[in-house]
């Protein structure tokens, strides 16, 4: 083969290239372009060359691409990311075809040895994993929720007790755990069965997500126990947060389910993270014993720890 025709060759292996190729410079500047034409991945990029990332995208975005380059070039190596980018992150991207939702990329980035334009330069190979991306983030919901109820399950307040644990030891912010335990259940599948009994376990969690905040974490710690994990609440707000649930809980008319003058109660325990705690489970330990005693001293209560 001929130089020329090694050339064309080469230009037409480059061209086919699946993932988008881009050349940028130390300075955000777009010099080339090779290969991403699937627009079913990818938007056409080829407008691009000879703008700045600056030109092209919001400024914290670029701030963002361009730090990652110079990473790059300082540890001389392949460096890799994850980002997302959407229609928002591109100027001008309505006027150009391919996809509208948000996408998300993986990029590899390559310092270039020579320098390009008269600055240092990377290669940066951009492959679409949005698909990989939202199963994770699908694996992910399943392996914290609970399927009846749709809220957050036991392992994941294990996570973020252990997280909000470790945030108190540094700051000393007030976070308190509320358990409640509704009363009597057993009888409520007794005598309404089952199907029943998980309709009014969906009615309570309806009922309490309604009264907390959007910090606050609620789970279903397992059965008819429930659990809320309060950020920046103190004892005592926690138990009147405590006892608004248990009222709003007990004033709910169940009739429609359950027949008449059918209600349901629930008994809870309360306690907050205190500095001499050496681990979480000290604090749900509190919660459980201040619960137990709620069961004990008739239910339908709140019991705060002492
Ligand atoms: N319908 C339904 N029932 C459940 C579920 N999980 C646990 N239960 C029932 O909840 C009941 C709990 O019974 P117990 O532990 O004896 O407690 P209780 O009857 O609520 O009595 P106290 O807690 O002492 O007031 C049992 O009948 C379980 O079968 C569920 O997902 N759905």
């Amino acid at each position: 083969m001929s130089v020329k025709q090694d050339l064309n060759l080469l230009m037409e292996m480059l061209a086919a290239l699946p993932d988008p190729v881009f050349v940028l410079t130390e300075s955000g500047r777009y010099v080339a372009l090779i290969g991403g034409h699937d627009a079913r991945y990818y938007h056409d990029g080829s407008h691009l060359v000879d703008f700045t990332l600056h030109d092209v995208m919001p400024k914290e975005k670029a701030d963002w691409f361009l730090h990652e380059i110079r990473r790059a070039i300082e540890t001389e190596g392949l460096h890799t990311v994850e980002y997302a980018l959407g229609s928002k992150d591109l100027k001008g991207s309505e006027d150009i075809s391919g996809p509208a939702e948000e996408l998300w990329f993986e990029g590899r980035i390559q310092p270039i040895s020579s320098l390009v334009k008269g600055e240092r330069a990377v290669v940066w190979v951009a492959r679409n994993i949005t698909e990989r991306h939202q199963m994770q983030a699908e694996l992910r919901r399943l392996s914290e929720q609970d399927e009846l109820t749709g809220i957050y399950n036991r392992r994941k307040l294990m996570e973020e007790l252990e997280e909000k644990f470790a945030e108190f030891k540094r700051y000393h912010h007030a976070t308190s755990l509320m358990i409640f335990d509704l009363d009597h259940f057993k009888s409520i599948n007794d005598r309404f069965g089952h199907i029943a009994g998980d309709k009014v376990l969906r009615i309570v969690t309806r009922l309490c997500a309604a009264q907390l905040r959007e910090q606050d974490l609620f789970c279903r710690y397992g059965g008819e126990e429930f659990a809320v994990l309060l950020p920046n609440t103190s004892l005592k707000d926690a138990g009147r947060l405590a006892e608004r649930l248990r009222r709003c809980i007990g004033e709910h008319d169940l009739q429609g389910l359950l027949g008449e003058n059918a209600c349901v109660t629930l008994s809870a325990g309360v306690s907050t993270i205190r500095v001499s705690d050496s681990d979480i489970e000290q604090l749900i330990s509190r919660s459980d014993n201040a619960l137990y005693k709620a069961k004990e001293k008739g239910r339908n209560r709140v019991v705060i720890e002492e």
